[in-house]
């Protein structure tokens, strides 16, 4: 059996990257998979909103739902301020694998606790296995049709407090017209549309940032 895209990914950062600097594992990344072979990371044009949004907050602790290759992980950890800590959740084992690597190649794995596990599993479970309080900040990029009940739940688990941000990859495409829907006439939420494109392509996409109002 043949190595997976995952893996030839994981091979072009070892090769291209530098160890311990995460902006040559993001660069690495997106040249391989506009130059070589596609694959879902938030992507280059997409990771400049995310860097802006994610540093206008300054987060002290987020959560990635959705973790893939940790291409949108070193993203975010890289801008984190010292002390702060993300958790991103990834349901695919295969994926973890090759995410906890480029996490560890880019050094930031003291930043970051990669949890395996579906996203309705382990949102319940957060307060008390790891201690949080809230989240600051969300960045959703796992199934779209879980974006909405993963929302819920976080209101539900008591995880977002006024002020907490949430920004969701891909709501144009593949879309998640239900979290659009939800979000933007929910009057716990102020919600903006940011206008990108599918990652390593010309096809529209964006992302939707949503201020939760507590
Ligand atoms: N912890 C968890 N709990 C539940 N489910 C979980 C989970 N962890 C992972 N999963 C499973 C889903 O993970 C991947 C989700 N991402 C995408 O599907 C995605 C697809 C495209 C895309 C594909 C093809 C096109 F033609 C055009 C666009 C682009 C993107 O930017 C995407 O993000
Ligand atoms: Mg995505």
């Amino acid at each position: 059996t043949g190595s997976s895209r995952p893996q030839r990914m994981l091979k072009a950062v070892q090769k291209n990257a530098t160890k311990g600097d995460p902006q040559s594992v993001i660069s690495a990344i997106d040249h391989y998979c506009r130059h070589k072979e596609w694959a879902m990371n938030v992507g280059d044009d997409k990771g400049l909103i995310l860097d802006s949004v994610l540093t206008e907050v300054n987060p002290s602790t987020a959560l990635e739902l959705g973790t893939y290759c940790g291409y949108s992980t070193v993203r975010i950890a890289r801008l984190l301020s010292p002390g702060s800590k993300l958790f991103t959740v990834e349901f695919n084992p295969a994926f973890a694998e090759v995410a906890r690597q480029i996490i560890a190649y880019a050094g930031l794995q003291d930043k970051v606790t990669l949890v395996e596990g579906s996203s309705g599993d382990l949102i319940p479970k957060m307060k008390e296995q790891f201690g949080i309080k809230y989240f600051d900040f969300v960045f959703l990029d796992h199934w779209k049709d879980r974006y909405v009940p993963d929302t819920k739940l976080l209101e539900d688990c008591g995880l977002l407090k006024k002020g907490s941000v949430l920004l969701a990859d891909n709501v144009i495409c593949p879309g998640a017209p239900e979290y659009l829907k939800y979000v933007r006439n929910s009057p716990r939420y102020e919600s903006r549309y940011y206008k990108s494109n599918l990652e390593y392509t010309k096809v529209e996409d964006g992302l939707e940032k949503s201020v939760f109002l507590g």
